[in-house]
């Protein structure tokens, strides 16, 4: 009996895109599923102003002159227009507190959302920007995007958990969670970015995190949880898994007066969701606060 076998005795199944790994624990599959399903107006018509598709909020003076008249029957384009400008804003706020990153350089979106801020990355440093996503349908509209640009050999989103990336230890120049770190463990997410981070490597996140001067989440910050079925971290918890993990902060920026006039801007337009009294009232009641922290591993 002929034990040899040739090559062609296998048939190798192509690798496909629908390849999608399971979620670690029940809980990331119910937010694969919320992102989705996810396509709120507010997200899909921002992002239509200019095919950069955030899913994060603004930051800036809001400018009424650009806004004009309320009355006026291009008011309402206008003001999605200055929304997505603010939330654009927030995404070069975040880049520049990478630091100066070369054009051979790899960066790190955990947590990439439909994109926005990978092709932002791209188009600031010219390097590679590799996203990951717990959605395969956010993975492949931002994949989509980035072939309509013409750099899908520069930026990439995969179907992945950040706490588990396929990316080699050291790999990275620079990695960021823009409003992603509140679906995870921060030990966990904050130990697989400094393994993916070369050493002297850059970490910054936008997030929201309630104050621990307040004492306890608010109702506010329980409405936002529920809202995005998210776990907002406390800034104190922040600081401590930091420093477990070799993160050390090099800025901690409070943002929230920066962030409060998109809210009041969001807060009159016809694309509302429902959970803007929420942001509004838990920052100024001081229960939560919108904090960039730029960290050096080291
Ligand atoms: C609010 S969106 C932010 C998206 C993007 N950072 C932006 O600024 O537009 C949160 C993102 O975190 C992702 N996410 C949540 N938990 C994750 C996990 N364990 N692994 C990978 N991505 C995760 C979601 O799939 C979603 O893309
Ligand atoms: C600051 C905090 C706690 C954020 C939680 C994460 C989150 C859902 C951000 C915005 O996503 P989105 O842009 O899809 O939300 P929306 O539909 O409200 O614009
Ligand atoms: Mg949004």
């Amino acid at each position: 009996m002929d034990l040899s076998v040739t090559s062609t005795d296998f048939t190798v199944a192509a690798p496909t895109s629908a390849f999608i790994p399971a979620p670690a624990t029940p809980y990331q599959g119910d937010i694969a599923r919320y992102w989705d399903h996810e396509a709120r107006p507010v997200n899909l018509r921002l992002g239509d102003v200019d095919g950069l598709y955030h899913h994060h909020y603004g930051i800036g003076d809001v400018d009424h002159a650009a806004l004009g008249d309320t009355e006026d029957s291009a008011y309402e384009k206008k003001l999605i227009a200055e929304l997505h400008r603010l939330e654009s804003a927030q995404a070069d706020v975040l880049l520049h507190h990478l630091g100066s990153i070369g054009r051979d350089d790899t960066l790190v979106d955990a947590g990439c959302g439909r994109g926005g801020s990978m092709v932002m990355a791209h188009q600031r440093f010219g390097c590679k920007v590799e996203g990951v996503t717990l959605s395969a349908k956010q993975a492949d509209f931002a994949n989509q995007r980035a072939r309509e640009l013409g750099i899908e050999d520069s930026v990439r989103a995969r179907v992945c958990n950040m706490l588990n990336t396929p990316f080699e230890t050291g790999q990275a120049a620079a990695s960021w969670n823009n409003e992603s770190s509140m679906y995870v463990d921060l030990h966990d997410l904050f130990a697989e970015h400094s393994r993916v981070l070369a050493v002297g490597g850059r970490y910054v996140t936008i997030t929201g995190c309630w104050n621990p001067r307040y004492g306890q989440p608010s109702k506010w910050v329980s409405q936002i949880n529920a809202h995005f079925e998210c776990n907002i971290h406390s800034r104190r918890e922040y600081m401590r898994a930091m420093a477990d993990n070799r993160l050390v902060p090099q800025a901690v920026i409070d943002l929230t007066p920066e962030t409060l006039p998109y809210w009041e801007l969001r807060a009159t337009s016809s694309l509302v969701t429902g959970i803007e009294e929420a942001f509004i009232n838990s920052y100024k009641d001081g229960s939560f606060q919108y904090v960039l922290i730029a960290a050096d591993r080291v």
